[in-house]
């Protein structure tokens, strides 16, 4: 059985390379970075570092890697007879895997099983994006595609933070993992991946997992960094910043109660469960890292706007989701090119214009104009 995963970054060697190979694959890593696949060529395995509650050390091999670049066309030919083809490089970065797939999809034998693709990013629905971006460039027939492969949605979960330089290829990472699957597109056929769990509506599930593990990571690494704290760790021990954060997640927890029918106490044991997560000591993990890419994280349908927006459609001022994002709007972090993005549109446009660049949001919606209040204090030299 062979899986090729795009994207041998954090996540993809330290969370779905291991749960593949675990379940018997063998993995071929995909990647753009010439020295990360150079090292993962020459270097037979490499060790998962959980690090936390009951630590452990996992060994991962059997594994191949290729440039995705440069052997383009090697690329296609594994995947052309994989079973499964998996994501982890940043949702943003699909449209630029899809005509890879789609061309190796339009390569695939009719004796094979549909290939069964996941793209495991932190985003809504991310194989959906997937899946239009490999269609817009498939040149078979649509109903051969249909035929040929398999889109499924999913939602990862373990914080994998950036490896300290000179550990080579292993990877720390936290002792917890969830990798919820939608069943449906399987029709039966899912494969069988030990500690992956499949669910017939995904939807609840996703949202849970992003907006309140990432929109709590999101909130304690605004506020840390403007306390000008290091470690999202840090940030955590830090009882004003730790309020800040619980209040971001009562309020997204008002929404996911009501919307998705989660019981109250089971949503309080996930939201406690993962504010202990985020103060986890073991873990190298930075406000820089978790706030990454804030014109992303500050878009319509992700961590802070999605909810926000929903709470407000129903008359509820979300004002701990408001003060997290007026934190994302000052974070900073050198190479950081949505940061300059940021910055460039807050000094350019003026607040009405900004907020519906930044957050989608049109001038009718409900949030449009307290997330203006916010923007407009932002960019001083606009009026108000
Ligand atoms: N790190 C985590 O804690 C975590 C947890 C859950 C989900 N995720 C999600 O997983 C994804 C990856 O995050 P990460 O933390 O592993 O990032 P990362 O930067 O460590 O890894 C991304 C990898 O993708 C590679 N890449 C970029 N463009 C590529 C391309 N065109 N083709 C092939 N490879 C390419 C990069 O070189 C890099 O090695 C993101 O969507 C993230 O939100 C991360
Ligand atoms: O990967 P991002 O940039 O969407 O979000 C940063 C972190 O919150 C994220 O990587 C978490 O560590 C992860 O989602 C935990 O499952």
């Amino acid at each position: 059985m062979k899986a090729v995963h795009f994207g041998a970054g954090n996540i993809g060697r330290g969370f779905v390379g291991l749960l593949l190979h675990e379940a018997g694959y063998e993995v071929v890593f995909a990647d753009v970075a010439d020295a990360l696949i150079d090292q993962l060529a020459s270097t037979p395995s490499y060790d998962v570092h959980e690090v936390g509650e009951e630590p452990a050390v996992k060994t991962v091999d059997n594994y191949r890697a290729l440039n995705s670049r440069s052997q383009e066309e090697d690329v296609v030919a594994e995947v052309a007879t994989a079973e499964i083809v998996t994501t982890a490089v940043g949702p943003n970065v699909l449209k630029f895997l899809a005509p890879v797939i789609a061309r190796a999809i339009a390569r695939r034998s009719d004796e094979l099983a549909p290939l069964q693709v996941m793209a495991c990013e932190n985003a809504i629905n991310a194989t959906d994006i997937l899946r239009r971006e490999v269609e817009q460039t498939y040149d078979g027939a649509a109903l051969d595609l249909a035929s040929r492969a398999v889109f499924a949605n999913t939602a990862v979960d373990r914080i994998v933070p950036n490896q300290a330089p000179g550990q080579g290829l292993d990877v720390t990472v936290e002792t917890f993992f969830e990798w919820v699957i939608d069943r449906t597109p399987f029709k039966g056929n899912a494969p069988e991946i030990p500690g992956a769990t499949y669910v017939d509506d995904l939807e609840p599930y996703i949202e849970r997992k992003l907006f309140t593990v990432n929109t709590g990571h999101a909130s304690a690494a605004y506020f840390g960094y403007a306390a000008g704290v290091e470690k999202i760790a840090d940030a955590m021990a830090d009882e004003a910043i730790a309020a800040k954060v619980r209040a971001v997640l009562d309020e997204t927890k008002q929404l996911l109660v009501s919307k998705h029918g989660f019981d109250a106490a089971e949503q309080e044991a996930y939201v406690q469960k993962i504010l202990r997560r985020f103060t986890n000591q073991h873990l190298p993990d930075t406000v820089v890292r978790v706030g990454r890419a804030p014109l992303r994280k500050l878009s319509r349908k992700e961590r802070f706007v999605g909810p926000a927006a929903e709470l407000a459609e129903t008359g509820v001022h979300p004002a701990a989701l408001l003060e997290a994002m007026q934190a994302a709007l000052a974070f900073s972090a050198a190479d950081d090119p949505e940061v300059a993005a940021l910055a460039e549109i807050l000094a350019s446009q003026e607040p009405g214009e900004a907020t519906t660049t930044i957050t989608g949001l049109e001038a009718e919606h409900p949030l449009y104009g307290p997330v203006r209040e916010i923007i407009v204090q932002h960019a001083p030299g606009h009026s108000a």
